[in-house]
């Protein structure tokens, strides 16, 4: 079993010795790839931190600065990732498939995306029972696992505080059917917080969002059973700029792990239009039978959306948040489109140019006759 005190000496720079795989999350999905490959186990290591130029991985050789090979950049590797290390050199050979990958866009005004973590089993979107509660913000934690292929898990904290917990409960319902579990709890209550340990375990990596002061740490900490973070990591972003990102890694007391990702306040969502279609998928289906296969559901004739708003099957607000979440992730993803556009005039004009130049030079040979 891994010591917490283990872990906290990668901190101070000193190698942390006896985790093994298993401790990391390691599952059959990874174990088979590895044997395809033909690679030993020896030199598979988890990431737990990205930086811009080096990353941190675990492995059974404890806590390791890797760096990356001309073929990848800090923006190809996530906290979560699994990937095959060179033990002579310390660096990453190639990243194992993933299960997941959870992303988000890139703050800036070019459409990239940032990736956030990969591996993750289940999304904890912790919210608590009073004014953090807001199903926009929710469902954009939703947006965000469905699309990465993540089961989202609702946690209502503070329901020892609030009037009406239940009501929260309904409000929840409202949101959606796709959550695997929606948990009505008080997070200090070891009893009720040990709920959420029917999700972690062996193999498993679980994640939290939500906003600050909701109680995630305080649920790390139950599932950790440690009173601090474990290993916390500043991450910088591709431009080397310090962001307010913290992700960090924990090791679950049962088995598997923890990944705490703060400072999510701006989820820019991108390129998740698979994401939304899943969590909207009743109005997606009305949308298919309106009149206009264009129709913006505002005041087309022949709008099933509209139709069934009217007749009070859809609540209006619903309707008008997938309306919001359907128009940013398509400008999001014109402005990619954009962007690809332009690099390509780019690149045809530069080899237009070179065409020419190629020519010119051509022209002078011929007549220096050589
Ligand atoms: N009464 C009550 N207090 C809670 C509950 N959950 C968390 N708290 C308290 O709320 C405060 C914030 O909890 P944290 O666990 O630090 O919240 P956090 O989400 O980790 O916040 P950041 O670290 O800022 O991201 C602490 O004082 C907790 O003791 C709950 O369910 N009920
Ligand atoms: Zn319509």
């Amino acid at each position: 079993m891994l010591a917490r005190q283990d872990l906290l000496s990668s901190q101070t720079g000193e190698r942390v010795t006896h985790i093994s795989l298993n401790d990391l999350g390691w599952s059959p999905f990874f174990a088979d790839q590895l044997e395809t490959m033909g690679v030993t186990p020896d030199r598979v290591m988890r990431i737990a931190a990205v930086q811009r130029s080096k990353a941190t991985g675990l492995g059974p050789r404890g806590a390791v600065r890797l760096t990356y090979p001309p073929t990848l950049s800090a923006g190809d590797v996530a906290v979560g990732d699994w990937v095959t290390v060179n033990p002579d050199t310390d660096v990453i050979e190639t990243i194992l498939d993933r299960t997941s990958k959870l992303a988000r866009r890139a703050a800036g005004i070019e459409a990239r995306t940032q990736l956030l973590a990969a591996n993750i089993d289940t999304l904890f979107i912790t919210t608590s029972c009073n004014e953090d509660f807001n199903p926009a913000r929710i469902e954009r934690y939703v947006v965000l696992a469905l699309d990465a292929g993540v089961s989202p898990v609702l946690v209502l904290t503070k329901a020892d505080t609030a009037e009406d917990p239940q009501s929260y409960l309904q409000q929840a319902r409202d949101i959606s059917d796709k959550f695997d579990a929606v948990l009505l709890i008080n997070a200090k209550d070891k009893e009720q917080s040990d709920r959420l340990r029917r999700w972690c375990g062996p193999g498993k990596t679980v994640a939290f969002v939500g906003s600050s002061g909701v109680g995630k740490s305080t649920l790390i900490n139950a599932l950790t059973g440690s009173e601090q973070a474990t290993a916390d990591i500043r991450a910088d972003d591709a431009k080397g700029r310090h962001t307010t990102t913290a992700r960090s890694l924990h090791f679950a007391s049962g088995g598997g792990m923890v990944i705490d990702m703060p400072g999510m306040r701006e989820l820019g969502l991108h390129d998740v239009a698979g994401g939304i279609d899943e969590l909207f998928d009743d109005i997606t289906e009305l949308a298919t039978q309106c009149k206009f296969r264009d129709c913006a559901h505002v005041s087309e004739p022949g709008c099933a959306v509209l139709a069934a708003m009217e007749a009070g099957d859809l609540s209006e607000d619903r309707v008008d948040r997938w309306r919001k979440l359907r128009a940013e992730d398509q400008l999001n993803s014109e402005t990619i489109g954009q962007t690809r556009r332009r690099a390509r005039e780019i690149t045809r004009q530069h080899k237009a140019q070179l065409a020419a130049h190629q020519r010119f030079k051509g022209k002078s040979r011929d007549k220096s006759g050589k």
